[in-house]
């Protein structure tokens, strides 16, 4: 974030200059009364019609200033505010989906939203807010030392309370704001599971049961709020009531010195202004310097999303769509430790070819779909492209497709979520429409949002706009992940059919269908159990075996 801001420099020195000129000028305001009320004293009519004109000189330039740092404060904010958010979202969709999961979707929107306002409220408006006020009190301490040495020295020693409290209650603040933070993404993520489950809720007729949920995640919400805030609250009147005893203080010394004939009336008036003038500034650098500490934790959360993960996700180059053989030596993936999801993998795909990956639920097959496509990249063991190691962490992609099991749509026409908002000619999305057989569907829809309004699409036609996905874009290896499960028979089978007629692109089915009439088609089949590679070949030489693809099969 720092670096964000570091970059706005011509912004933030325009700000510093203009808030200099304003805090000077509103300290002019007790040399102004000063003069004008020793005018009055020595009865000097000149003097008292200049400080009257002095006095509107004053009101017109103390706008001025502070209107003009106030548009340059405001300015800087939606410059750093679009800025961040933007990286946070660059580098949120170049992370890979193993570290992309390991945060729920309510701590991801939090970043966004509770993170970021703590952020600007705590610390950046802070910042201004210290840095105009530090102008004020510095400016007036010395018209103060000018004025009264012994008076400057009571009011120093007094101003060092209104910086002892805020170090004290930071702490409490931080870890109030850290915790509110937690319990914002807790119930952001019971609002996304109740929305994203709504149907089966009412299925299930459960509505009392996650309304309680909601109201659980809720109250415990709002009781660190509350909390957070009474906190806030009790700071600021301490502080507060420390600027009653500073006013008292150098109310007593300057009378003091009136009546040892030390100062005149003037300018004990002129030190009760700026003792005024110090006064406000020091309460809210107080209240201030609590905020900023107080959202230490945050910040340094945050700086995680725009800082460290950019450096590790740099966008990635993709390689030529010229492809001969893609090669997996020995890759494994662990997780939790010991445990293996796929174990010591050796596989060769080659230009062209037709593969199914098959084996019982849970046997590895996404997974190995999710290594291959580069979504997931903490596996052990090599991946060679055309013979080149693509490493781990590399900067460099090549170019597959997917066909998810699941399909997410976007609030979007039927078209943009084929062509996921990138251009394609219209002839190319219509042949990608009429392949992946949507033509009645797109042509009763034309552009109406799929998401909104209660128009939805049937699981068979989500599952064609994700084959329409894949055959729009010129990609040499296409991965499907159970494709037809969502299929009336005929459909699928059309669609595959069409799908194998491509002699170009390299395959790779993952699929329950063990139909020989499906799998007698593929050049290879790869049979998977918990995460091994146990058979591989065609169908017939796996049928005759009579090992475990001949068991699968005819289990199914
Ligand atoms: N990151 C992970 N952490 C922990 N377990 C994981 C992770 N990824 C996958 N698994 C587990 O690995 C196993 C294999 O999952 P995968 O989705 O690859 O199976 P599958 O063969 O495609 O199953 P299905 O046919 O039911 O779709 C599952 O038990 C899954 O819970």
């Amino acid at each position: 974030m720092n670096k964000i801001v570091g970059k706005e420099k011509k912004l933030i020195m325009i700000f510093l200059v203009l808030s200099f000129i304003a805090s000077t000028i509103e300290i002019s305001f007790a040399p102004i009364i000063q003069s004008f009320i020793d005018a009055l004293t020595n009865r000097e009519l000149n003097m008292v019609g200049l400080s009257v004109l002095l006095f509107f000189l004053f009101i017109f330039f103390n706008f001025l200033f502070h209107y003009l740092a106030t548009i340059i404060e405001f300015k800087l904010l939606k410059r750093i505010h679009l800025i961040s958010k933007n990286q946070i979202m660059t580098n949120f969709l170049r992370l890979n989906l193993s570290i992309f999961r390991e945060t729920t979707i309510g701590e991801k929107i939090n970043v966004f939203d509770y993170n970021l306002e703590i952020y600007e409220q705590y610390y950046l408006e802070n910042i201004f807010l210290v840095i105009q006020n530090l102008f004020v009190v510095s400016i007036s301490f010395a018209y103060l030392l000018y004025l009264s040495p012994m008076i400057s020295l009571v009011l120093f020693v007094c101003a060092l309370l209104s910086f002892i409290i805020p170090s004290i209650a930071s702490k409490k603040i931080d870890s109030l704001t850290e915790k509110n933070s937690k319990l914002k993404s807790k119930y952001l993520d019971v609002l996304k599971e109740i929305f994203g489950g709504f149907e089966v809720i009412k299925s299930f007729k459960v509505e009392k049961n996650f309304n309680a949920k909601h109201l659980k995640a809720l109250t415990n919400l709002e009781q660190n709020n509350q909390q957070l805030k009474i906190q806030n609250n009790q700071f600021n009147i301490v502080i507060g009531s420390t600027q009653y005893l500073i006013l008292i203080v150098c109310f007593c010394v300057s009378g003091y010195l009136v009546i040892q004939g030390k100062l005149s009336l003037g300018e004990m008036i002129a030190i009760s202004q700026i003792t005024n003038m110090v006064i406000q500034p020091l309460q809210l650098l107080g209240g201030a310097i609590v905020e900023i500490a107080g959202s230490k934790t945050i910040r340094n959360d945050l700086e995680q999303y725009v800082g460290t993960q950019q450096n590790h996700n740099k966008a990635k180059k993709i390689i030529s769509n010229e492809f001969n053989v893609l090669e997996l030596e020995d890759v494994s993936y662990p997780v939790n430790g010991a445990y293996k999801v796929l174990k010591n993998i050796n596989l060769l795909f080659e230009k062209g070819k037709k593969y199914a990956i098959v084996g019982y639920s849970g046997s590895g097959k996404t997974t190995l779909l999710n290594i291959i496509a580069q979504l997931i990249d903490d596996y052990t063991g090599n991946i060679l492209y055309n013979g080149q190691k693509i490493n781990v962490g590399q900067e460099i992609n090549y170019n597959t497709v997917f066909v998810h099991q699941d399909t997410f749509i976007f609030n979007e026409n039927l078209k943009n979520n084929i062509t996921l908002l990138q251009n394609y000619a219209d002839s190319v999305v219509e042949r990608a429409i009429l392949f992946s057989e949507l033509e009645e569907k797109n042509n009763c829809m034309g552009e109406t949002i799929v998401n909104e309004k209660g128009v939805n699409l049937s699981g068979g036609e989500r599952q064609r706009v994700a084959i329409a996905r894949a055959v729009i874009r010129d990609a040499p290896i296409i991965l499907m992940d159970e494709i037809t499960s969502a299929l009336d028979y005929k459909t699928g089978r059309q669609i595959i059919e069409k799908l194998l007629l491509n002699k170009e692109k390299t395959m790779i089915f993952v699929t329950h269908d063990l139909r020989k009439s499906f799998l007698n088609t593929m050049d290879q089949i790869i049979c998977l159990k918990n995460g091994i590679i146990v058979e591989q070949g065609g169908y017939t030489e796996l049928y005759q075996k009579q090992g475990f693809f001949y068991r699968l099969s005819n289990a199914s």
